[in-house]
Order: structure tokens, then sequence, then C-alpha cells
């Protein structure tokens, strides 16, 4: 593979200014059948989504995906969302019993509007197997399929029935996959991605690596229609994980969905725990988020998020940060 980079490594090149101020600029996007304020989601993992939080977050517009790590609350989780008239957007794994989960949800009428697959190697016949069994008991939601890191899965994925496919495999910061495995797009994830988009025909949710605000405006560059993250929505007043305190200073867990904490066993680890600085409010990293991202596109030249998708772009070989921390 030829033209290998990260996010560090990428410059977007401006283009000429078409819009007065910053607010003019339309940072939603829609997926499926339902259109939200930005083209991000918080990670679909235990310490960075809850009830409340997906509660939150469809109330005010932006997509989420719950977890699949309390599967016994699944369906009183999808009731609730619905009885509020809100989106419900669930996870599931594969094993045997998913297979019934999903038969029982058809047989009591209650459609979830999306499911992601959430596994961590996605090219496999267990994932194909599950995309066409949620396709034929609940063929209104929309599905999400992943993790991939192929032209090849995606098309296969695509081809068996998911309507998008999530890309990123080892790029995560509580992910220890590309150490422990030798496998995986960290360190490459945004190429990875560019390879990925050229043979979708779907929506592609961008997975891992986000660092800084401008790296959604990246992803969105070369080809993601969502990007998916987990450390920048770390730490916030609302996040599930648990608190310390050290040096007077407050931090918040952040742990891998295949990490020992997660497992509660040593068993296949590919994930580790890490404390992030206490960081406020989650609606302040959205309104800031949206307002990078609205300037994001009127550096593109335009108004909507399409305009970022055509900029050009320069390599400069992880020269972007000139030596200083990120923040
Ligand atoms: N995006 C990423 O880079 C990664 C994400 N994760 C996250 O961790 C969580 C747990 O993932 P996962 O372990 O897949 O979920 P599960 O523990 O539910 O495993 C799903 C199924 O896939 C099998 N499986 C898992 N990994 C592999 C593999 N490399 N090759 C063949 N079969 C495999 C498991 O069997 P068995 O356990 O017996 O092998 C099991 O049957 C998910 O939320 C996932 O997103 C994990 C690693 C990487
Ligand atoms: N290899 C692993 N990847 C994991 C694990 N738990 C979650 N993840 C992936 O990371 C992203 C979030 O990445 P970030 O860089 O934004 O923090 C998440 O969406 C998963 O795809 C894990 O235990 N191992």
């Amino acid at each position: 593979m030829e033209n290998v980079f990260d996010y560090e490594d990428i410059q977007l090149i401006p283009a000429k200014c078409i819009v007065n101020s910053r607010s003019e600029c339309d940072t939603s996007v829609t997926l499926g059948k339902h259109t939200f304020k930005l083209p991000v989601v918080p990670a679909n993992m235990q310490t960075i989504i809850d009830e409340k939080i997906a509660i939150y977050l469809a109330e005010n517009g932006y997509f989420y995906v719950m977890h699949r790590f309390e599967p016994e609350k699944r369906l009183t989780f999808i009731k609730d969302m619905h009885a509020r008239e809100l989106i419900a957007s669930i996870s599931v794994g594969v094993k045997d019993e998913e297979y019934g989960f999903i038969e029982q949800l058809s047989n009591d009428n209650i459609v979830p509007e999306y499911i992601t697959i959430d596994i961590a190697h996605g090219h496999s016949n267990a994932v194909i197997k599950m995309i066409q069994h949620i396709k034929k008991h609940l063929p209104e939601s929309f599905v999400i399929a992943g993790n991939v890191g192929t032209p090849e899965a995606v098309r296969e994925l695509e081809h068996a029935g998911a309507d998008a496919t999530k890309v990123g495999i080892g790029p995560g910061k509580v992910c220890i996959t590309k150490i422990k495995t030798g496998f995986g797009t960290g360190g490459w994830q945004l190429a990875a991605l560019r390879w990925c988009a050229k043979a979708a025909s779907k929506p592609i949710i961008a997975d891992g690596g986000i660092r800084t605000n401008g790296d959604i405006a990246k992803s969105v560059r070369f080809g993601a229609s969502m990007v998916m993250i987990g450390s920048l929505f770390a730490g916030h007043e609302e996040s599930p994980g648990q608190t310390i305190e050290k040096d007077g200073k407050a931090f918040k867990e952040y742990f891998g969905s295949a990490s020992e904490f997660q497992k509660g066993e040593k068993k296949n680890v590919e994930g580790k725990k890490m404390f992030v600085e206490h960081k406020g409010s989650l609606e302040d990293t959205l309104k800031e988020m949206e307002q990078d991202l609205q300037s994001s596109i009127s550096y593109a030249g335009g108004t909507k998020l399409e305009a970022i998708r055509n900029v050009d772009y320069v390599v400069v070989k992880n020269s972007i940060f000139n030596g200083d921390k990120v923040y």
C-alpha cells in the first residue's frame, strides 16, 4: 500500500470563503432515515455512554449508539426511547444468544432504528450471518457493521446487506490490539479510511484515533460520513466512568471494551484502562465540535459538510504540531 499517513500527517488546504459568518455553515448529516446535527457519534463503550447520555443526545438531535455490555437492559431501553418518541440505536454482538434477541424484537414488533454489530474483527462470516439475520427479521433497522480495515471487508459486508460499515482496527486510545497482535490500522487510520472509502457504496463510519476536532474534518475529507469517538468524549461530568482525585485534580476512567475491566477476566485482552482529566460538560464539547466544524466548512469554501470532501491536502509527515503538545 502506498501513501500511508495518519491524522497528524495531513493538513487540508483552504479555499476561498463564501460565508460572512461561520454560523452560516451547516454541520448536519443524514444517516439512513434521520438527520443529525453533527457527523460525530460517541463510542458505544461503557465509560462513554449510558441511558441518560443516550436520551440527552437523541433529544438534542445527535446520533448515538448504546453499548451492548448490559444485554439484559436492551429491550427496556428500546421501549423507553420509543415511549419518548426518540430513536433507538443499540449494539449487538455475534454470539448465539444475540440471534434469539433479534428474533424476540421481531416477534414483539419492537424495531430499533439503528443496530450496530460491534465486534473486533468484523470481516468474518459471523458478522455476515448476523447482518443477514437482522435484515431477515428487522428489515427496517439500519445496520452498521464492523469493525473492518480493508476494502474487501467493506464490500463483503455491504454485499451481505449492511447499510454502513465501521472502519478502524486498533487506532483507539485504549486499544492494545496493534501491540498484542501486530495487526490493524493504528498509525495509518486516515489512509485506511481513504482506502476503504474508495470501495464503499454506502456510508462509512471512521472509528478511533480522533485526537483533535480538526481530525473530524480530515475524516470527512477522506470519505467518512460519520466519525465515532471515544477518548474525546471521556471524562465529562456526565460520563459513566468512575471519578478519582489525584494531587487535587479530578480524573475519570476510560477503559477499552476488550479490557480486563470490561470483561471481568484476563482472557483475550486487547484493551487497557486510563484516567483522563475531568473536562466539564458534554454539551460544551459538542458545541465546540460544532463550531470548529463550521469553521472547517468555511475554510473549505462552502456552507455544507460536502465542501470538505473536495479540498486539496498536503502530507506534512508528523510536523503539524511543531513539537507542541496537542493542547
Ligand atoms: N475497533 C477495534 O480495534 C477493537 C474493538 N474491540 C472492541 O472490544 C469489544 C469486544 O470485541 P470482541 O472480542 O470481538 O467481542 P466478543 O467478545 O463478543 O467476541 C465476538 C465473537 O468473535 C470472536 N472473536 C473475537 N475476536 C476474534 C478474532 N480476532 N478472530 C476470530 N474470532 C474472534 C469471539 O470468540 P473468542 O473470544 O472465543 O475468540 C466471539 O465469538 C467490542 O466492543 C469491540 O468493538 C476489541 C478489539 C479491537
Ligand atoms: N483494540 C481495542 N479497541 C477498542 C477497545 N475498546 C474500544 N475500542 C475502539 O476504540 C474506539 C475509540 O477510539 P478513540 O481513539 O476515540 O478513543 C472505539 O469506538 C472502538 O472501536 C478495546 O478494548 N480494544
